[in-house]
């Protein structure tokens, strides 16, 4: 498997409201997307665009409000009320290669394949055997893609 670009880092966050204006007013952040509810994964999401300046392709915060109780993110939230980094997810070309890389390597699989925040497929790997991140690995958009939900 090779290692693509990070995609995005996942911020849990008790107010999605509240951490916009956090990365509009202290961080300078200008572009931000208009938050959804993904029902299927338990939480609203508002990406934050992170550009390179010199314009090249820049990666995303993603903010991260749980939808209820039930969501995977609570427990989380209730040790960080306040909220804080809750994963990073890096890019693959072919998901069903890097699912079978990590588990050749003994690494724990979080559920199923599902489809994530950017409509492609992606899995998560427990944080115990990936060095304290809980890591989502992402395949990368693609024109063609087989994938469906
Ligand atoms: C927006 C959609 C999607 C996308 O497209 O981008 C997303 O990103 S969705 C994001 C939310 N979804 C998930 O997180 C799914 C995967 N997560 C899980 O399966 C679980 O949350 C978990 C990681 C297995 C944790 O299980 P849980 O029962 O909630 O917690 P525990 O307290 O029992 O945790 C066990 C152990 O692991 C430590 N931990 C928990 N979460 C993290 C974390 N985010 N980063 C680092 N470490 C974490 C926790 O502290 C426990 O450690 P000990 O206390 O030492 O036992
Ligand atoms: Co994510």
């Amino acid at each position: 498997m090779k290692l693509g670009r990070l995609n995005h880092i996942g911020v849990a966050t008790p107010s999605i409201e509240e951490s916009v204006r956090y990365y509009r007013d202290v961080m300078g952040a200008t572009s931000f997307h208009k938050p959804f509810d993904l029902e299927a994964q338990g939480v609203k999401v508002c990406f934050v665009d992170t550009p390179g300046l010199d314009g090249t392709k820049g990666t995303q915060i993603e903010l991260i409000e749980p939808l209820g109780p039930d969501s995977p993110i609570a427990k989380f939230l209730e040790k960080n009320p306040a909220g804080a980094q809750h994963h990073v997810c890096y890019e693959v070309e072919d998901i069903e290669d890097a699912r079978k890389w990590f588990e050749e390597l003994g690494k724990r699989i979080l559920g199923p394949t599902r489809i994530g925040a950017h409509g492609t497929p992606i899995f998560f790997l427990h944080p115990k055997d990936m060095m304290g991140q809980l890591t989502e690995i992402m395949e990368t958009p693609k024109e063609n893609a087989h994938w469906s939900n």
